[in-house]
């Protein structure tokens, strides 16, 4: 277990020194060629769980260190045997043991021969002063949600009844949720499938099964021939609430990784154009769409500008259907994106806002009149959703916002929402919606 948690504070450390999750635990992973499954699991189990309750742990840590410590590695082991010892069910005096093992056998530079007694030392003080150090943690925000006090704070203001509630299912386990194309097997069938498989799975509304225990998607059936992709309920709103029609003209603005745009293609045949600015991104929607035998037009561009849409030689076509999936804080997935919560400053909000700015008008000069154009954010923060809304209103006359309804399919789905803003339950993760038409 000492490689696992090695390879988990590797990546802690690395998260917390301004890197993304998804690239740090694999570059920790590949520091050790030869751990077992188990410990590569067991590590991405330890490096999520100790990013999820950092806010937590770290607020015990600082309590039991008379003064911070120098070498970060040293710090990141701690954090994750104190993620283990507060969240995890293993014994804790062999937690305690790992550590200091791991300790032993970090290397250049070798730490101070004093470093093993320390840790030992640490571990064994939070296991004795445990519920004294609990009871003074009670009075900050930041130990007790786990999450940066700006954003306690925001949520604080922005949802007087809700906000309790979004940031403790933000430090769940997300649910893996699936879209079954029902236009290739009734859910019926597809459920019947699954129990086939010894895959225990409820359907929640819509075309959306969750599953009672995540599977590898290899494991899925259906799920290499198209039949079935993976998508939470609430992104599955999306193509919903776009109402693409056959034989219309629809640009996916943001289109990357491409779980939307298969959505559009599955419910209408349109001609669809799928921009992203990021190439490689946009590698995965083709191959998203080859898996799901669809076609759409792939474009690298950047949506705030026009190049990729006219040039001189052609009039530009204009979409009756636009889906703007912006780049956000995405703070509506932190259960999904743990490392969110301690990568982002609050002074990232206005940036986001900005960039959102600029496409959402860009992108309006590509709507048809009558058209409709979608803007959706992974986010809970109101600058991101309706207030960047609002402000588009007022500099646009032409636009009117559409009233929000759930389509009727999603009449039994578990969706909490409060005008286009899902509020993050276990169910579904918290995006925004907002249907604005051109008149
Ligand atoms: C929220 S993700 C989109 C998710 C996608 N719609 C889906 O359902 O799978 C935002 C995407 O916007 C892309 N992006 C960021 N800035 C952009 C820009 N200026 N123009 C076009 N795409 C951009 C990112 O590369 C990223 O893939």
């Amino acid at each position: 277990m000492y490689i696992s948690q090695q390879i988990a504070a590797n990546a802690v450390n690395q998260v917390l020194s301004g890197h993304n999750l998804t690239l740090a635990l694999p570059a920790a992973l590949a520091v050790f060629p030869s751990a077992t499954p188990q410990q590569r699991g067991a590590a991405q189990d330890l490096s999520y769980g100790t990013l999820r309750f950092y806010g937590e742990i770290d607020a015990y840590l600082v309590q039991l260190l008379e003064k911070p410590l120098t070498d970060d590695r040293i710090n990141a082991l701690l954090l994750v045997a104190i993620y283990q010892l507060l969240h995890d069910k293993a014994d804790s005096f062999t937690v305690v043991n790992q550590a200091v093992h791991a300790v032993s056998q970090l290397k250049r530079p070798a730490p101070k021969s004093w470093a093993k007694g320390l840790v030992n030392a640490i571990l064994r003080n939070f296991l004795r002063q445990k519920a004294q150090l609990a009871a003074k943690l009670k009075s900050s925000d930041v130990a007790v949600y786990s999450y940066p006090q700006w954003w306690v704070s925001k949520l604080k203001v922005q949802y007087p009844n809700h906000w309790q509630g979004m940031l403790e299912t933000g430090n769940q386990h997300p649910p893996m949720t699936l879209r079954v194309n029902t236009q290739k097997i009734s859910m019926q069938d597809y459920l019947q499938l699954l129990t086939r498989q010894d895959i225990e799975a409820k359907h929640i509304g819509a075309q959306a099964l969750i599953l009672a225990n995540p599977v590898p998607v290899e494991k899925i059936p259906g799920f290499s021939d198209g039949i079935v992709s993976v998508q939470d309920l609430g992104a599955q709103l999306a193509a919903y609430l776009l109402e693409a029609k056959v034989g219309m003209n629809v640009l996916d603005a943001c289109c990357a990784p491409g779980g939307k745009t298969g959505h559009i293609l599955e419910l209408a045949d349109v001609a669809l154009t799928a921009l992203d600015s990021d190439e490689v991104r946009l590698q995965r929607v083709q191959s998203n769409l080859s898996r799901m035998k669809l076609k759409a037009n792939l474009l690298v561009g950047d949506a705030s500008m026009t190049d990729w849409w006219s040039d001189a030689k052609t009039a530009p076509q204009l979409f009756d259907r636009i889906l703007a999936d912006v780049p956000c804080s995405a703070s509506g997935i932190v259960r999904r994106h743990v490392d969110i919560k301690w990568l982002r400053r609050e002074a990232d909000i206005a940036s986001f806002t900005r960039q959102q700015a600029k496409i959402l008008a860009n992108l309006w000069q590509m709507l048809a009149k009558g058209g409709k154009l979608l803007y959706v954010t992974c986010s809970v923060f109101n600058e991101e959703n309706q207030g960047q809304v609002d402000n588009f209103l007022q500099n646009n006359a032409d636009a009117t916002q559409l009233p929000f309804a759930l389509p009727d399919n999603y009449a039994a789905a578990e969706i909490t929402q409060i005008n286009g803003q899902l509020i993050p339950t276990n169910a579904h993760d918290g995006f925004f919606y907002a249907l604005l038409q051109k008149n």
